[in-house]
């Protein structure tokens, strides 16, 4: 597994890739990587010949600078996962080497990045769409793995690829759990286990409101039940809505024409939990 550190070797390492395997398939990430990460690895590798791993704590998508000060990270374990999962190369850049001085140019999608993580961290996906247009260019992967979890970032991304005609399929990932139920997240080690016994109430809240949406149940009323459990429990909730799959629109009755996901944010202690599911 090759390491690349600088833009010059990525290019080399890259170009050697494709010359022999065709296929390239990237996985973006953020480091402290965990088994959602390594089901990006093997989804990716399914779609490809060889794989990229990207570990990057990309500053712009932050704007709570002690969300980024404290954001885990584990370099030697990072390694060792990608190697056991078989990846082919890592591109790990410096700060600097992603945004050199003077950089000026920022990639903003319009549509998806709108509500819901777009309110509740503002500026969030415009860091999140430049990043990921960057590491495309940067790599000329033909596939990008993405996680189902965090479903409205999948749906910005999706639409940027589009939109920008850049030639890469970008393949999404079901969201992979703890057998309770709790979606996988770099966060949770910061879950106490009080919160940590809590927490899977949120994905249990979410599951029964969309059976209940899907058997005939009103929205908003299900919605506001689910999201009163929820503050019971001592979550804080930031949304619990439905929205059309794609553009992230709020409904508040079903749609007959498309796909619907359920989308949630609740913070618990000092870890904000996202989840979503489809309806
Ligand atoms: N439980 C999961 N199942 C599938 N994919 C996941 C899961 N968790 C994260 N991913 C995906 O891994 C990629 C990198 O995400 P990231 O490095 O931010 O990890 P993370 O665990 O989501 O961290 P955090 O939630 O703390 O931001 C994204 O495409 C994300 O959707
Ligand atoms: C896609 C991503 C790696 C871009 O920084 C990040 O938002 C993440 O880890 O989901
Ligand atoms: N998983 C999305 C990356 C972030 O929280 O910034």
């Amino acid at each position: 597994m090759q390491i690349c550190r600088d833009l010059p070797s990525l290019r080399a390492a890259t170009a050697a890739l494709r010359a022999a395997s065709r296929r390239l398939a990237l996985v973006p990430t953020m480091g402290a990587l965990h088994e959602g990460h390594v089901a990006l690895v093997h989804a990716a590798r399914g779609e490809a010949d060889a794989v990229a791993a990207s570990i990057f704590v990309n500053p712009l998508q932050f704007n709570a600078s002690d969300d980024l000060a404290r954001y885990p990270r584990d370099e030697e374990g990072d390694l060792a996962k990608l190697r056991a999962a078989g990846c082919d190369l890592v591109w790990m850049p410096p700060v600097e080497a992603m945004y050199p001085p003077g950089s000026a140019t920022v990639i903003e999608v319009a549509g998806p990045s709108a509500g819901w993580e777009g309110d509740a961290r503002p500026g969030h996906f415009r860091g999140v769409a430049t990043v990921c247009c960057k590491l495309f260019l940067q790599t000329g992967a033909e596939v990008a793995a993405f996680g189902e979890k965090d479903w409205q970032q999948l749906q910005v991304v999706t639409r940027m690829a589009a939109d920008l005609d850049i030639p890469i399929h970008i393949l999404p990932v079901p969201t992979v759990r703890e057998a309770d139920g709790l979606a996988l997240s770099s966060r949770n080690r910061f879950l106490t286990p009080e919160e940590r016994a809590t927490a899977p109430l949120l994905h249990r809240v979410m599951t029964e409101a969309a059976a209940a949406i899907a058997g005939g149940a009103a929205v908003p009323g299900t919605l506001a039940a689910g999201g009163a459990r929820l503050v019971a429990a001592g979550f804080a909730p930031d949304y619990l809505a439905l929205v059309e799959a794609e553009t992230l629109r709020a409904l508040d009755a079903p749609r007959a024409d498309g796909p619907m996901r359920l989308v949630a944010a609740a913070r618990l202690g000092t870890v904000r939990l996202l989840d979503n599911i489809p309806v």
